[in-house]
C-alpha cells in the first residue's frame, strides 16, 4: 500500500485543530426509546412469529433443507451451537438499534433536524467553515469521482441511484465504492499479492475514516457519508472478514458456512445501505424487519452471483476485469485522475478452482467437485440447481417484503435491482441450467421492461398497521 498523507478532514465526531474540512450538524445528542419499546413489532413478522429469539420461524424457514424439503434445524438434526444466522442476526439488531435511535433523535427534536417528511434519515448538515476557505469543492469532487467510478463499474446501478435525492445518491456512491475497492483487494489484479496483512491495513484504513482520518478523496467522501447516516462500522469490517474469507477458503462444508460468506461479502451492503436509503417516515414496520429484508437481499444476490458464475469460478480461465492495471495503491490508495482510469480493460489468467456450493447438498445430489470441473448438465445436476434456485428465491421474496418500508425515492431503484437480479435466476433455468459453459444474464430489453414494474411497486406505501 502506497505511503501518503492523510485528508485531515475534521467531522462532528472527530476534532482536530488542522482540519481541512470542519462540519458540524445540528443534531442532539438525546436517545429516547421510542413508545419505551427497545422494538417495535412489524406486521411482517408478528411477535409470535418472528421472535426475538434466533431461532425464529423466520431462519428457520430460510434454513430449509433443499434435497427433503425438511428444515434443516428439525429436532432430528443436531443444532449448531450458534448458527451463522443468529451470529448475522445479532448484527442486524444491532444495527436496527442504530437506526432507530436516530429515527427517535429525528421526531422527539425536529427543531433541530431537517423538517423534510421524505427524509427521516439524514441529518440536517451545515457545515462550519473554520479554517476560512470553504471544501465543499472538494467534497463535492470526491463525491462527483464516486459517481464516476460507480457509472464506470456498475451502470446499471448508477442509474438507479439517479433516481434518488442527491444526499442519498452521494453517500451511496461512496459506500459503493469502498465496497468495490474492497471486492478489488481480493478479486482484482493484485489479488496474489493481498495478504492478511493488507487487509489489516485496509480495516486500519476504514477505522481512521471513521474517526474522520481519511487517507485519500474516495475515503473523505465515506468518511462524510458516515458522520452524516447512522452509518455503523461493523458491516464494514464484516466484509472485509469476507474477504480474508475468500484468500483462505476455497470449500464450504454446509449452508450455514455459506451463508455467513454471504453476508460478509454482499449482505453487510445490505446493511450499511438501510440507513442511506431511510425508512419511511409513515413505517410501521420495525426497523430490523426492514434490516432483515436489505440482509436477505444481499444474501439472495450473492446466491444468485454464486449460482450465475459456477463454471466461471470453477476454471482457470481468462477473465475481464475493469481495473488500472497500475499496483493496488494506485486504486485503494490514491486518487485517479479520471474514470477512464477505472475502464482499462485486461485479460489474466485467474487461479480459481473455487466453488461456493454447499458441499453436503452436492454430496447429498450424487455430485462431486469433479462433476463441477466437467461441466456437464445431468439430470442430478438440474435437480440440485432446482434447489438452489429455490433457496435464492425464497431470500429475494422475503427482501421484496422489505422494500415497500423504505423510504418513497429509495423504493425503485431498490425493486428495479431486486428484479433484475432475480431475472437471473429465470435466466439459469431458460439456459437448461448450463452455467458452466453459459453466463445467465439478462437482456436489456427485459431490463427497460422491468422499470415500469419497478415503478409501479414503487409507489406502494409502506405497512401501515402498528
Ligand atoms: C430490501 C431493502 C429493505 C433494502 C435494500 C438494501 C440493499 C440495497 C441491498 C442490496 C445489497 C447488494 C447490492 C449486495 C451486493 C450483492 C452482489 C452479489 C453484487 C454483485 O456485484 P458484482 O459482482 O459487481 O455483480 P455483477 O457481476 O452482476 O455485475
Amino acid at each position: 500500500m502506497s505511503s501518503g498523507v492523510h485528508w485531515v478532514v475534521c467531522w462532528p465526531k472527530e476534532n482536530t485543530s488542522h482540519a481541512l474540512l470542519s462540519l458540524t450538524t445540528t443534531t442532539t445528542t438525546t436517545f429516547l426509546p421510542r413508545n419505551g419499546s427497545p422494538f417495535r413489532r412489524s406486521k411482517m413478522y408478528s411477535s409470535s412469529s418472528f421472535p426475538s429469539s434466533s431461532s425464529s420461524k423466520l431462519k428457520l424457514r430460510l434454513s430449509t433443507s433443499l434435497s427433503t424439503g425438511a428444515l434443516a434445524y428439525s429436532g432430528t438434526v443436531a443444532t449448531p451451537a450458534r448458527s451463522s444466522e443468529e451470529k448475522v442476526y445479532e448484527v442486524v439488531l444491532k444495527q436496527a438499534a442504530l437506526v432507530r435511535e436516530h429515527r427517535n433523535i429525528y421526531d422527539n427534536n425536529n427543531n433541530n433536524i431537517t423538517q423534510n417528511q421524505n427524509d427521516s434519515t439524514a441529518l440536517d448538515f451545515n457545515p462550519t467553515i473554520t479554517d476560512g476557505t470553504t471544501n465543499w469543492d472538494l467534497l463535492n469532487d470526491a463525491y462527483f469521482r464516486c459517481g464516476e467510478v460507480c457509472a464506470e463499474y456498475a451502470k446499471t446501478f448508477y442509474l438507479g441511484t439517479l433516481l434518488m435525492t442527491p444526499e442519498r445518491r452521494k453517500a451511496v456512491w461512496a459506500i459503493y465504492v469502498w465496497c468495490r475497492r474492497t471486492d478489488e483487494l481480493v478479486d482484482g489484479p493484485n489479488a496474489p499479492h493481498i495478504t492478511p496483512k493488507a487487509l489489516d491495513r485496509w480495516e486500519q484504513r476504514l477505522t481512521d475514516l471513521f474517526e474522520g482520518r481519511p487517507f485519500d478523496m474516495y475515503d473523505a467522501a465515506l468518511s462524510h457519508t458516515v458522520s452524516k447516516y447512522p452509518v455503523d462500522i461493523q458491516p464494514f469490517r464484516d466484509m472485509i472478514e469476507g474477504m480474508r474469507l475468500d484468500l483462505r477458503k476455497p470449500r464450504y462444508k454446509n449452508f450455514d458456512e455459506l451463508y455467513l460468506y454471504c453476508y460478509y461479502v454482499a449482505g453487510t451492503v445490505g446493511l450499511m445501505s438501510v440507513p442511506v436509503m431511510g425508512i419511511a417516515p409513515e413505517s410501521k414496520a420495525s426497523t430490523e424487519s426492514v434490516y432483515n429484508a436489505a440482509l436477505a437481499l444481499g444474501i439472495a444476490n450473492q446466491l444468485t452471483n454464486i449460482l450465475r458464475d459456477v463454471g466461471e469460478e470453477a476454471s482457470p480461465m481468462q477473465y475481464k476485469i475493469n481495473v488500472p492495471i497500475s499496483d493496488f495503491s494506485s486504486w485503494a490508495g490514491k486518487p485517479l485522475s479520471n474514470a477512464a482510469s477505472f475502464g482499462a480493460k485486461l485479460d489474466i489468467n485467474a487461479r480459481r478452482g473455487r466453488i461456493y456450493l454447499p458441499q453436503d447438498e452436492l454430496a447429498q445430489a450424487g455430485l462431486s467437485d469433479e462433476d463441477i470441473f466437467r461441466g456437464k448438465v445431468t439430470d442430478k445436476w438440474r435437480s440440485f440447481m432446482k434447489g438452489q434456485i429455490k433457496r435464492a428465491r425464497m431470500f429475494f421474496d422475503e427482501a421484496e417484503k422489505g422494500v415497500a418500508e423504505l423510504n418513497s425515492a429509495s423504493r425503485w431503484p431498490v425493486w428495479a435491482s431486486l428484479l433484475l437480479y432475480r431475472k437471473i435466476l429465470d435466466s439459469i433455468e431458460a439456459n437448461d441450467y448450463d452455467n458452466f459453459t453459459k453466463r445467465a444474464y439478462v437482456g436489456k430489453a427485459k431490463k427497460f421492461l422491468s422499470l415500469p414494474v419497478a415503478y409501479a411497486r414503487a409507489v406502494m406505501r409502506p405497512s401501515q398497521a402498528a
